[in-house]
């Protein structure tokens, strides 16, 4: 082996939408990163730069918020990073431009960034000039979007491909061979773009999951949990009617701690039976999905069980604190003890 034979320091960046993330968003970068490494790279990081709110894309919810969402979806991820530089200029920035921007502060050492930090720290060997190369990451239909008249400039794609290169991910209804053949200028430059096969297609994309949240649809395992916002109730709902609280009852509940206690008036004609015991999803609202947060879902919950709810008023601030986690642990006995009494 050649002991001189370095591999070429590699960070990839992904600009788009990101509205609201994907697992596909983060998978690109690991079928990425299996490539290149393949292929005499060594993959520093990865960087995720979500686009600016005047983007004006239909639906694009706020860059605070897509930010946070980013920041969630990465959580379980030690190499890709989200830098919100785009967010933070006074208007949409060109992708050449913002490659130039993240290339320079990947390169400086003294960069007040986070992502560029930890990305440099990642280097074992940290002679200089540090010599990070970018790469922009992007699935077929980015590059596809090339053709679209007016849209990108055309000296901004032969400064993209020609001084940084793009790893291309397959997408189905995407031909990126295709339509690098039928380009002059991808032609030219095409030793700087891989194009990457995912085999395991899976077209999930942000799409996809605002169609299914508008439609009250489960968007689970598509993102992740922390950035849909559900979390497993593991606990109970105990919901009674005041005068239905039997002592022995109150008793049990009050030495279990955290219970959602949920009273209700008696209707007139009971629409449950004494004491309801369920087992519900929980949601955190966030402005994608408007209509799933815990208390919406409990309410929804009470309204097609119950009727005539109050909930008490600890339970209520309980419900509409949002930074309440979510999640409970009820002792096994005081579950057991909540079924006899169902039973009974
Ligand atoms: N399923 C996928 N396969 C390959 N690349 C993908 C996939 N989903 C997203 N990407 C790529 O991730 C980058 C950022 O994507 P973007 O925010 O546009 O997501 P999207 O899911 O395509 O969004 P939308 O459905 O809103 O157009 C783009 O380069 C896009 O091509
Ligand atoms: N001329 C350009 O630089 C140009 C044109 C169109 C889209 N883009 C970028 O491509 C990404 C496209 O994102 P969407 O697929 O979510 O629309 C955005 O980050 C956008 O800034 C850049």
């Amino acid at each position: 082996m050649n002991k001189c034979f370095k591999p070429t320091r590699t960070v990839l960046i992904a600009v788009g939408s990101f509205n609201p993330p994907t697992n596909m968003h983060l998978r690109i970068f690991e079928l990425a990163k299996d490539f290149l490494q393949k292929n005499d790279h060594e993959v520093l990081g990865g960087i995720i730069s979500p686009v600016h709110d005047q983007y004006g894309k239909k639906g694009l919810v706020s860059a605070e918020h897509r930010c946070s969402m980013l920041k969630l979806a990465v959580e379980t991820s030690n190499w890709v990073n989200i830098s919100e530089w785009e967010t933070q200029q006074e208007g949409w920035t060109r992708t050449a431009e913002s490659l130039k921007f993240h290339k320079k502060a990947l390169n400086d050492t003294n960069s007040e960034f986070d992502w560029a930090k930890k990305i440099q720290a990642k280097m074992l060997d940290k002679e200089f000039p540090l010599n990070i190369n970018l790469k922009l990451l992007c699935g077929a239909d980015l590059i596809e979007s090339f053709a679209v008249p007016g849209l990108w400039k055309d000296e901004d794609i032969e400064d993209i491909v020609s001084n940084y290169g793009l790893v291309v991910i397959s997408r189905s209804g995407s031909n990126p061979q295709q339509f690098i053949y039928e380009s002059d200028l991808l032609t030219r430059l095409q030793r700087n773009i891989s194009i990457v096969p995912e085999w395991i297609t899976n077209e999930i994309s942000s799409t996809k999951i605002r169609r299914a949240l508008s439609r009250g649809e489960s968007v689970r395992y598509l993102t992740s949990d922390s950035v849909s916002g559900v979390s497993e109730f593991d606990g109970i709902v105990l919901a009674v009617s005041r005068c239905q609280v039997g002592d022995v009852i109150e008793s049990l509940v009050s030495s279990v701690s955290p219970l959602l206690r949920l009273y209700f008036s008696p209707c007139l004609t009971p629409a449950t039976s004494d004491i309801k015991i369920e087992r519900l999803e929980l949601y955190r609202l966030n402005e994608i999905n408007p209509n799933s947060c815990g208390s919406f879902i409990i309410y929804k919950w009470l309204e097609e069980n119950i009727c005539s709810l109050s909930v008490d008023k600890l339970t209520k601030r309980f419900l509409l604190d949002q930074s309440q986690t979510t999640s409970f642990s009820v002792s096994k006995e005081l579950q057991e003890c909540a079924q006899l009494n169902y039973h009974q």
